[in-house]
């Protein structure tokens, strides 16, 4: 049975805020200066990926009371409930088993005493045929064209995981093939898509879970509307729309075939289910090979994951320094920065994994939480990011850990660029970790010719105080394999953390009451007539829209 324990209860969790006062003084810099053999310590090589936390303020005892936690908060057990399908997602009486969607082993995976994984083949078969006859140019469009732009129109967990992944991976893209993505229910997305593509050449990839979401279902129609305005036969629809959905009944009521829908379930969440027929437009994308190397990669860090010791375990290390943080240092962000201009959507991307997941001020009992949750997530990728906020998680009043990850290898080997680009990513961390000390300035102002008044005036301006926590994850080559694998590690970090903080992490109760009160508002826009059935502000900005529009 899952878990249900108050991290605070821990006598783990007790020692830790003790800890805390020993150590958070403590300088990293001094960390390494103790111990030679720190980087060795603190770093894990998994395959092509190397994961290096040395530069944290943590002590051997630091990550001895943390693994503890996570041994009284029955982290193990957790890991083992959600690979065996006990319905862990309690408050939707479902399992999570987005591991199931990249199950490469022969081991059946079973929801309600049913094995799901002779489902998940039969429908990643389909993705294969569907793909590979797309890009054999055996399916073509009405007129006979191939199919060249795809456009997946979904929100949330339907738009940002094949968003994320196919901008990552675009040296993949499959000759011919121009992938677009429409999400929000502003009319100028699916507009200004529109403009770029051609009915008789495109696909449309309806993707819902529910098949109810009134962004999606809004851009669906019009998407529909734009395509039969050129294509008149209803007939047509067949060859140019498809459905990525869990809901058949919705799906037929919009007008696609069941032979067009793509079927997946209950138990894979929204935000967890690129690796579900969610992904078609990732395998329509970079085809279906590559598709499946990055399901690979995910497997393989999902079996990592599951069996390697807590101590070498990647996403556990993950979740246990991040949360040191936030709980004991009171860190209310992290930031995930990416060094590779392909990985532009991968922060995100996971701020809907981390912030949807872990956004929960309620424990597995119903109680209010005494503790931190999820921390607000961000981050744009490097250098771009270096010139913008950088100033403040180097200078500023909040201490802001940080993720680094970058590729050996570039995709596009141009003169010394990826050079230039790997040693801002070095230094960076290597900034944050030392700082730069009264000393250091004084020396380097006087090598620069100033007087010591100018010195003194200067000096608190120049001073960093260093000591700002950075995880590095240096990556050989960002491939299909490879990349599969990162997020996988991501995705198990925040499941570590939502047990260890006991709350339940695959629900989403938060994002319903502002959905419900557009609806409720909806019918109120139709006419002319003055509002005044809300609270003032909001009865003034009615009807202020109302008169300007
Ligand atoms: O895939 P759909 O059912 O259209 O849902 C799309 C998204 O909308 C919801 O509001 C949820 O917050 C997300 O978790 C979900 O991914």
């Amino acid at each position: 049975m899952f878990p249900v324990i108050n991290p605070t209860q821990s006598k783990a969790w007790q020692d830790l805020q003790a800890h805390y006062n020993e150590i958070k003084q403590t300088d990293i810099k001094s960390l390494f200066a103790q111990d030679a053999d720190r980087y060795n310590k603190l770093h894990v090589q998994f395959d092509d990926i190397l994961f290096d936390y040395s530069k944290n303020i943590v002590s051997a005892k630091t990550l001895e009371l943390l693994q503890r936690l996570a041994v009284d908060s029955k982290v193990k057990q957790a890991i083992d409930a959600m690979f065996s399908g006990e319905k862990i997602n309690q408050t939707e009486g479902r399992s999570v088993l987005h591991i199931a969607l990249r199950n490469f082993s022969k081991t059946p995976i079973k929801v309600d005493g049913t094995d799901v994984m002779p489902s998940v083949k039969k429908v990643l078969r389909k993705i294969k045929t569907f793909t590979d006859k797309v890009h054999s140019g055996e399916l073509r469009g009405y007129t006979g064209k191939r199919i060249k732009y795809i456009v997946n129109i979904g929100i949330g967990g339907s738009d940002l995981g094949p968003f994320m992944v196919t901008e990552a991976l675009k040296p993949y893209t499959v000759d011919g093939i121009e992938a677009f993505f429409v999400s929000n229910v502003d009319g100028t997305h699916i507009a200004e898509t529109l403009k770029k593509v051609k009915p008789e050449r495109t696909l449309f990839l309806i993707a819902s879970k529910t098949f109810t979401t009134q962004e999606t279902m809004t851009n669906a129609h019009t998407a529909r509307n734009w395509f039969l305005k050129k294509a008149k036969d209803e007939a047509h629809i067949a060859k140019h729309f498809v459905a990525l959905s869990t809901n058949e009944t919705e799906v037929v009521k919009f007008g696609i075939d069941k032979k067009n829908m793509f079927e997946f379930w209950d138990w894979v969440g929204g935000r967890y289910s690129l690796w579900s027929a969610i992904g078609l437009s990732i395998a329509l994308t970079i085809g279906y090979k590559n598709f499946e190397d990055l399901l690979k990669g995910a497997h393989h860090t999902d079996k990592h994951f599951s069996t390697a010791p807590a101590e070498k375990n990647i996403p556990v290390l993950m979740a246990l320094v991040g949360l040191w943080y936030t709980n004991f240092f009171g860190s209310q962000t992290e930031a995930i920065l990416p060094y590779d201009q392909y990985l532009h959507r991968f922060a995100a991307y996971f701020q809907q994994g981390n912030m949807e997941s872990n956004g929960k001020y309620v424990d597995r009992s119903g109680n209010p939480v005494s503790y931190a949750t999820g921390p607000v997530i961000w981050g744009e990728p490097g250098t771009n990011g270096q010139h913008a906020f950088y100033q403040l998680i180097h200078q500023g009043t909040v201490l802001i850990p940080c993720d680094f990850i970058a590729p050996a290898q570039t995709h596009n080997p141009i003169g010394d660029h990826h050079d230039k680009l790997l040693s801002n990513f070095f230094a960076q961390t290597e900034a944050l970790m030392n700082g730069k000390t009264a000393e250091e300035v004084k020396a380097e102002l006087t090598k620069q010719g100033l007087g010591k008044k100018e010195i003194e005036k200067l000096l608190p301006f120049k001073v960093f105080t260093g000591n700002r926590p950075t995880n590095s994850i240096l990556v050989k080559k960002i491939t299909p394999f490879t990349l599969g694998q990162l997020i996988a590690l991501y995705e198990h970090k925040i499941f570590v953390q939502g047990v260890i903080w006991n709350i339940f992490s695959f629900d989403q109760w938060g994002v319903e009451l502002g959905k419900q009160l557009a609806n409720k508002i909806l019918p109120e826009l139709a006419d002319k007539s003055i509002i005044t059935s809300h609270d003032a502000s909001t009865n003034a900005l009615i009807n202020a829209y109302k008169k300007w529009r």
